[in-house]
C-alpha cells in the first residue's frame, strides 16, 4: 500500500486444525489411511450429509466405501439415527439378504462419524443415463420390482417399520456393474413408523401426495415412490419432474384426477393447490405460464405405451414386450400410485400380482 502500511494480517481460520473444509467436510487425502487400516483411494460422493471415498481394507483385504459424515451436529445426529437402523436391519437380516446396504462398522476419526459400508457399484440414475434416457427393458425393470418390492417388505416387517423416506434412482445401486442385484443406500433420512419428526422429505419427483399435502405419512410413500421409480425405469424420463411443490401435484393430477376430498380437506395448505369453484368442487389452482392436462387426461397408458409398442413405440415387437405384459405393468403400477396410502400395495399384496406371474404359472393359472 502507499505509505508502506502493512495490510491488516489475514489470520486463516483453520478448520477443525485444518484438517475440514468450510462446510465442515474433512479434507481428504489419497493414501491416508483411517485407523491404521482403511486406505484412502479416492471421492466417489458427494452430499449433504458429506463424503463417500473408496477405501482399500487392509484387515479384510476388500474395497469399501467410507461415508465421512460433516463435522457439524446436526448431521452427525441424522447419522446416528442412520447407524441405529443399520444395525437394526442387520440383526434382523439373519443371513437372507433383503437388498439393504451393508453396514460393516462406524467409528470416528478426527471428529467426523465415519460409516464403512460393502463397496456397491454404479447407481440406477447412472444406467438411465447410460441407456441415453430411453429406459431398460419391461424385464429388468421387473427384476429391480421384485428385489424392491422385497427390500420394502422387509424393511416394513413387524419388527423395522422403517420408511426409507428418500427412495429414487440415485439410492438404489447395482450390487455388480455386469449384474442386475440392486441394493438400497441410504438411510439418512430414514425414521421408523411413530418417529416421523419431518415433514420436508423425499426428494420431489418421488413425493407422495400426502407429504405434499402435510397430511400424516407411514411406509406406503415409499411404495409411492417405487411407483414413479418403476415408470421411469422403463421409460428413461421421470414420471412427475415438478419443477416445485405445485408443479409436482398439479403433474400428479395430469395422470391420476384430483385427490380424494377427504385428503384434500385434512390438509392445512390446501389452498396453496387448490381453489374451490361454485359448485364447491375443488380443481387444481392455475399456475401462471403452466399449461396443464385436465386431471387424469394424461394416461399412464400412452406415457408407457400399452397399445403403441412400450415408451415411444420403441418396443414394439420385441420380446418380453408383449400388449399382456403393459396391462400388467400398468395395472400394476396404478394400484401403487392409489392417493389413498391405506389402498395403496402393500408390497406382500405388490409381489402376488400377475406382473410377476412366469408364463407357466399362468397357463397352470388358466388350465
Ligand atoms: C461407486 O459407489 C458409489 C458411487 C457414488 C456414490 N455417491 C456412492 C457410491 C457408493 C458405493 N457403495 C456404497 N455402499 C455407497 C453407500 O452406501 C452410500 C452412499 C451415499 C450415501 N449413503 C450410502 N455408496
Amino acid at each position: 500500500l502507499e505509505g508502506g502500511i502493512k495490510p491488516p494480517v489475514t489470520r486463516k481460520i483453520l478448520q477443525n486444525n485444518g484438517y475440514d473444509d468450510v462446510n465442515h467436510d474433512y479434507v481428504i487425502c489419497v493414501g491416508e489411511r483411517f485407523l491404521d487400516r482403511y486406505e484412502v483411494h479416492g471421492l466417489i460422493g458427494k452430499g449433504s450429509f458429506g463424503q463417500v471415498v473408496k477405501a482399500y481394507d487392509h484387515v479384510e483385504q476388500t474395497f469399501v466405501a467410507i461415508k465421512i459424515i460433516k463435522n457439524k451436529k446436526p448431521f452427525f445426529m441424522q447419522a446416528q439415527v442412520e447407524v441405529k437402523l443399520l444395525q437394526l436391519m442387520k440383526c434382523h437380516e439373519g443371513d437372507v439378504k433383503y437388498g439393504i446396504v451393508s453396514l460393516k462398522c462406524d467409528f470416528m476419526w478426527r471428529s467426523h462419524l465415519c460409516l464403512v459400508f460393502e463397496l456397491l457399484s454404479y447407481n440406477l440414475y447412472d444406467l438411465l443415463r447410460k441407456s441415453n434416457f430411453r429406459g431398460v427393458s419391461l424385464s429388468l425393470t421387473r427384476k429391480f420390482a421384485q428385489q424392491l418390492l422385497t427390500s420394502l417388505m422387509f424393511l416394513q416387517s413387524r419388527d423395522l417399520q422403517v420408511i426409507h423416506c428418500d427412495l429414487k434412482p440415485e439410492n438404489i445401486l447395482l450390487c455388480n456393474p455386469k449384474k442386475s442385484n440392486i441394493k438400497i443406500i441410504d438411510f439418512g433420512s430414514s425414521c421408523q413408523m411413530g418417529q416421523q419428526f419431518y415433514n420436508y422429505i423425499q426428494s420431489r419427483f418421488y413425493r407422495a401426495p400426502e407429504v405434499i399435502l402435510s397430511l400424516p405419512y407411514d411406509m406406503a410413500i415409499d411404495m409411492w415412490a417405487l411407483g414413479a421409480i418403476l415408470v421411469e425405469m422403463h421409460t428413461g424420463e421421470p414420471l412427475f419432474c415438478g419443477s416445485d411443490e405445485v408443479d409436482q401435484l398439479n403433474k400428479i393430477i395430469e395422470v391420476l384426477g384430483i385427490p380424494p376430498r377427504k385428503m384434500i380437506e385434512q390438509s392445512k395448505k390446501w389452498n396453496k393447490f387448490f381453489l374451490m369453484t361454485p359448485d364447491e368442487q375443488y380443481a387444481p389452482l392455475p399456475k401462471p405460464g403452466k399449461k396443464y392436462a385436465l386431471p387424469g387426461a394424461r394416461l399412464l397408458d400412452k406415457i408407457i405405451g400399452v397399445e403403441t409398442g412400450g415408451p415411444g413405440g420403441r418396443r414394439l415387437h420385441e420380446p418380453g414386450h408383449s400388449h399382456l405384459d403393459y396391462i400388467k405393468f400398468r395395472d400394476l403400477i396404478l394400484k401403487m400410485l392409489r392417493f389413498e396410502p391405506g389402498q395403496r400395495l402393500t408390497p406382500a399384496e405388490a409381489l402376488t400380482h400377475s406382473f410377476f406371474r412366469k408364463p407357466d404359472e399362468m397357463t397352470a393359472l388358466e388350465a
